[in-house]
């Protein structure tokens, strides 16, 4: 394997190196992720999304029945995330696209399970059923702003880990150059999101997120709904709830179902398409 062919996408900016492997050829090992997402001396992205046949997986096999598809979804650094719902966006429309599948409601196989995504044929906003959050707990999660300020979080599981942080405002965060510590730790011990909310207006706040394995991102998917089930949760909402959640990449619209279901609706796009020769790109660790 040295050339590789590629496709660049983002959904509200969270972006994303999209490889075509269909048939689960490629060895690709977290130091070849971490070198394509480098964003000085490789193509850049904040993640990776290889495109392969859950059937040629062994990760996705056992949902070959339900779903033909499998997002083997890697962050910046080359490690493994359960679910990353701007990628299965972002995915579906490659899908789309590339001519794999038709438009409509897709069924993409994850590590976080089998997801529904339904992609307009007009090209149109990507509507992704993102499951039920989860509140694994323990209570009195604490995260320590730079200016030493300490603010309790909620821990919310979107099939990965978030600590959900209300702050006044969306600088109290910081460079975000390295994560604010959370406690206690042992809460996460596979590593969290950490997303910083401000409200800014009923059923519309705003959020900046450092993302487990990416630094910090202009978008999470997951991120956002963590949020928005947090505020509902918060604000004491009658379910079904809609919030309009604005990234610094853009805006997000979820909505929490009275079973739990939750919905997360925005851009998805396709930029670029290429090869590049996985000779050149520098290779560390
Ligand atoms: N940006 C993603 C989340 C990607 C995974 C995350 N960094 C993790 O390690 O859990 C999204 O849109 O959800």
């Amino acid at each position: 394997m040295s050339t590789l062919r590629f496709l660049k996408g983002h959904g509200t900016e969270n972006d994303f190196v999209i490889v075509p492997d269909a048939d689960g050829a490629l060895d690709l090992d977290a130091r070849h992720v971490a070198a394509l997402c480098d964003r000085r001396a490789g193509i850049g992205a904040d993640g990776l999304l290889r495109v392969v046949r859950s059937a040629k997986d062994p990760a996705a096999a056992h949902m070959a029945d339900e779903a033909e598809w499998f997002m083997d979804y890697r962050n910046s650094d080359g490690s493994i995330a359960e679910m990353c719902g701007n990628g299965v966006r972002v995915f579906a429309r490659y899908l789309v696209e590339s001519g794999e599948a038709a438009p409509g409601d897709l069924r993409i196989a994850t590590r976080g399970g089998v997801k529904t995504v339904r992609v307009p044929a007009d090209g149109g906003d990507v509507t992704a059923e993102m499951g039920s959050a989860r509140f694994p707990g323990p209570d009195g999660i604490e995260v320590t702003l730079p200016d030493g300020t300490v603010r309790p979080a909620v821990n919310v599981n979107m099939g990965n880990p978030h600590a959900v942080v209300f702050v006044d405002h969306l600088d109290d965060a910081g460079t975000l150059y390295t994560a604010p510590p959370v406690t206690p730790a042992s809460a996460y011990p596979e590593g969290m999101n950490i997303e910083f909310v401000v409200d800014r207006a009923p059923g519309h706040v705003a959020m900046r997120v450092h993302e487990r394995g990416s630094g910090e991102t202009r978008s999470c998917g997951t991120g956002a709904c963590a949020v928005m089930v947090a505020t509902a949760r918060r604000d004491g909402a009658e379910l079904p709830a809609t919030y309009t959640v604005d990234v610094p990449g853009g805006r997000l619209v979820i909505t929490e179902f009275a079973d739990g279901r939750v919905e997360m609706t925005g851009p998805a796009v396709i930029v670029a398409e290429g090869e590049v020769d996985l000779a050149r790109l520098t290779m560390r660790g």
